[in-house]
């Protein structure tokens, strides 16, 4: 069995991801020194994973908090029942929360640690390959409101980000495919190794033991660390450059097609459809060439993400992008390429070239 690669996120707070098969036993080492008290937060449908916690966690006081599955947890009553629990367990700054589930677990389950007397510590234990990419890592956290997506929540870094590989086993494929959105995401902002390997790798064959997997595991949490290690709360990069916001490529319109379709869309599949966009955006309002824009198409494709939909009217969506964290006043600021690995911010396109786009993803149903 190959070590566990541990990869170093340099933010003030530094702390380190590591990822292997078979490294749930490194959770101990990654919880600050003199944790007395676990809670660990997880949805019902995953809790026959809990089992080697105990062994990992012996000695320890060990409270389970069980949350609804997937995104029916990122609401404000979940984090309230939460808080009711640690209060009931008088849960203090020496103790600490560990999160096991997806990405909406650690979502929630950070933004309990977040606000929990202030902010006590969390590690985040990711189960899905979309999670270990990419939510566990970087601090940020959040629940939806009725509004929208992640309206609220915190920036609350992480104690530690512990990724077994070996959890993927038992993780469908459609879950797989959609963590794969945001893989190939950091190829096209930052790292086009990883669409080189997504482009000349069978895509069945990225199962959790595969050493492909594994190296897209690595690159694209690598490319999170250096982001958020230079603009962890996204207040701007250097030069001009987008900083955090670049991670943010394709997600103003992903989120509006989530909360079009009360969430029934995976966010992997979203961001999948949300990347197409903003590149048909690029080519029409800046200067991105065809070829990358086909290049987006493939990619996701080939993987097995929605490239196109047409599920409502643009009218819908645009009224939901106006709340997106990335817009100023009444200006909507996108992500977008000027070159591969070359994010910069469009502010202000003309609704022209924004209805344009969409007709391109929708078949013309702007
Ligand atoms: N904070 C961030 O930086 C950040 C980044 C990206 C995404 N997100 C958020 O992450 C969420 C999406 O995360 P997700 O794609 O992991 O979805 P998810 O958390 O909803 O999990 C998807 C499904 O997979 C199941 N599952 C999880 N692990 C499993 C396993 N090992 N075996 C079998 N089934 C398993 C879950 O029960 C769930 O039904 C969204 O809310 C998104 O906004 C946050
Ligand atoms: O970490 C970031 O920064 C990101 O933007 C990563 C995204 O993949 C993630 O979905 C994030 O939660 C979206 O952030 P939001 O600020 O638009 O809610
Ligand atoms: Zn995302």
């Amino acid at each position: 069995m190959t070590a566990p690669t541990v990869l170093h996120v340099a933010t003030a707070s530094p702390y380190d991801v590591v990822v292997g098969h078979g490294v749930l036993d490194r959770l101990r080492g990654l919880l600050p020194d003199g944790v007395q008290r676990v809670a660990i937060i997880c949805p019902e449908s995953l809790e026959h994973l809990l089992e080697p916690f105990a062994d990992l966690l012996d000695g320890l006081d060990v409270v389970v908090l069980q949350v609804p599955d997937g995104e029916e947890a990122k609401n404000w009553e979940v984090a309230a029942a939460c808080w009711e629990a640690l209060g009931e367990e008088g849960f203090t700054r020496s103790d600490a929360v560990v999160t096991l589930g997806g990405g909406a677990t650690t979502d929630l389950g950070g933004f309990v640690a977040a606000t929990w007397l202030r902010g006590v510590a969390v590690v985040h234990v990711p189960t899905t390959l979309l999670a270990m990419v990419d939510a566990a890592v970087g601090g940020k956290t959040g629940i939806n409101t009725p509004a929208g997506k992640n309206l609220v929540g915190s920036f609350h870094e992480p104690a530690g980000v512990l990724c077994d590989l070996a959890l993927l086993a038992t993780l469908p494929r459609e879950e797989l495919v959609a963590g794969l959105g945001e893989v190939v995401k950091c190829g096209f902002i930052a790292d086009p190794r990883i669409l080189e390997l997504v482009e000349t790798t069978d895509p069945a064959a990225l199962t959790a033991d595969s050493p492909v997997l594994r190296e897209l595991v690595e690159r694209a949490v690598q490319v999170k660390a250096d982001v958020v290690a230079g603009d962890l709360r996204e207040t701007g990069g250097a030069g001009g450059r987008p900083g955090r916001e670049a991670l943010n490529y394709g997600h103003t319109l992903a989120h509006a097609i989530e909360k079009a379709t009360g969430y029934e869309i995976r966010h992997g599949e979203a961001v999948a459809i949300g990347c197409v966009f903003v590149a048909e955006l690029a080519a029409r309002a800046g200067a991105l060439p065809a070829e990358l824009v086909d290049r987006h198409r493939a990619a996701f494709g080939r993987v097995g993400l929605p490239t196109s939909w047409d599920g409502a009217d643009f009218d819908t969506l645009l009224a939901t992008m106006r709340v997106d964290k990335k817009a100023r006043g009444n200006q909507l600021r996108f992500v977008v390429l000027a070159d591969l690995a070359q994010p910069v911010v469009l502010a202000g396109p003309s609704e022209a070239d924004l209805r344009a786009a969409y007709a391109a993803i929708s078949g013309g149903a702007a």
